[in-house]
């Protein structure tokens, strides 16, 4: 039989893994084609989310798999703790089984993150540690075309769902970084803090701001959609904390959404913060905390850090009359 995915260039130690993540990732994605009510409201998780009968499915397919390939600990988004799996497992993996679950109904693009580290003595310590020690991440996804990227620490490759399973594309990819496109769920604008609002306001104001440059705007509420967009034609992608009650610090769970996401980035040549501080320096405190996130093109990221470190009052002064920061 075919693998599920071509191991010729994953690191010996994570072949078992990462087989039973692509043949999860190929059964999920035809369980999607076959459609149903995959969108019915089955539960709540952990962090209060309503949980769909897709988001479930997942998680039950990925455990299965993962657990009969030993991997020892296992946390999801989907589960309130970290799960022992397999004692003698070597590998400590978490995942949001599907992401972009409010995408399921109107058949637009989800996906499935994943985050790999060595197995520590106890899931507490396999998971609670510095987001940068993370020995493999990436995505699948589920769009007009399956295909997964995936970092092992020395570059993103990017494989595509055929007939005989996921199949090496890119051995290296890079991001562009001269794209000016910019993705915020604009709908929170009156929540946002002055220094992200200055920044918004000054991609809007196009060729007659500060910038002097026109903007394009995209939202797919879709992490993993957003990501392959940013990792395809560059850009820059915000979840910012803001004034909603529960949003303190932003929406996006550190763990299995933004560490693994911001070492795709950073290995592709982009750059991942809270909106000031890299990710990858982080300390992951909890399974299910969240992060405000910004990522995308290295010097994109950066601007919106340099508006967080003027005081507030000089934001719009200095960004509006004296044009500092040209596009
Ligand atoms: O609906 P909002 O606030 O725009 O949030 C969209 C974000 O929420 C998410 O859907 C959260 O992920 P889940 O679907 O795994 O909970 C991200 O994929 C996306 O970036
Ligand atoms: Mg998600
Ligand atoms: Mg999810």
């Amino acid at each position: 039989m075919t693998d599920a995915i071509d191991t010729t260039r994953i690191p010996v130690p994570l072949r078992p893994v990462m087989l039973a993540l692509a043949a999860g990732g190929a059964e999920l994605a035809a369980r999607i084609r076959q459609g149903g009510d995959l969108a019915a409201q089955v539960g709540t998780n952990a962090d209060g989310d309503g949980q769909k009968a897709l988001d479930v499915i997942a998680d039950d397919l990925f455990r299965a798999r993962l657990t009969a390939a030993g991997l020892r600990f296992y946390a999801s988004e989907e589960q309130d703790q970290a799960l022992e799996l397999n004692p003698a497992g070597g590998l400590a993996l978490a995942i949001d089984p599907l992401d972009g679950s409010s995408n399921i109904d109107t058949n637009l693009t989800i996906g499935t993150i994943f985050s790999i580290y060595p197995a520590a003595d106890t899931a507490k310590d396999s998971f609670l540690r510095p987001a940068r020690q993370q020995i493999g991440a990436g995505y699948i996804i589920y769009g007009p075309r399956c295909a997964m990227m995936v970092t092992f620490g020395d570059g993103v490759q990017h494989y595509a769902l055929g007939p005989d399973g996921f199949r090496l594309v890119d051995a290296r990819v890079t991001m562009p970084d001269c794209s000016f496109e910019f993705a915020i769920n604009a709908s929170n604008y009156r929540h946002w803090s002055r220094p992200v609002r200055a920044y918004i306001d000054d991609c809007l104001a196009g060729v007659e701001g500060p910038r002097e440059t026109n903007f394009n705007m995209r939202w797919l509420a879709s992490l993993v959609a957003e990501t392959h967009r940013i990792l395809t034609r560059g850009g820059v992608f915000l979840y910012p904390a803001d004034a909603r009650k529960g949003y303190e610090r932003g929406r996006l769970r550190m763990l299995y959404e933004c560490a693994p996401i911001a070492l795709l980035i950073e290995q592709a040549g982009g750059q991942a913060t809270d909106a000031c501080e890299r990710i990858l320096d982080q300390q992951i405190t909890a399974l299910h905390d969240r992060t405000p996130f910004v990522f995308g093109s290295a010097e994109k990221v950066a601007r919106v850090a340099a508006y967080h470190d003027l005081p507030e009052t000089e934001i719009s002064a200095l960004f509006g009359h004296r044009g500092l920061f040209r596009a």
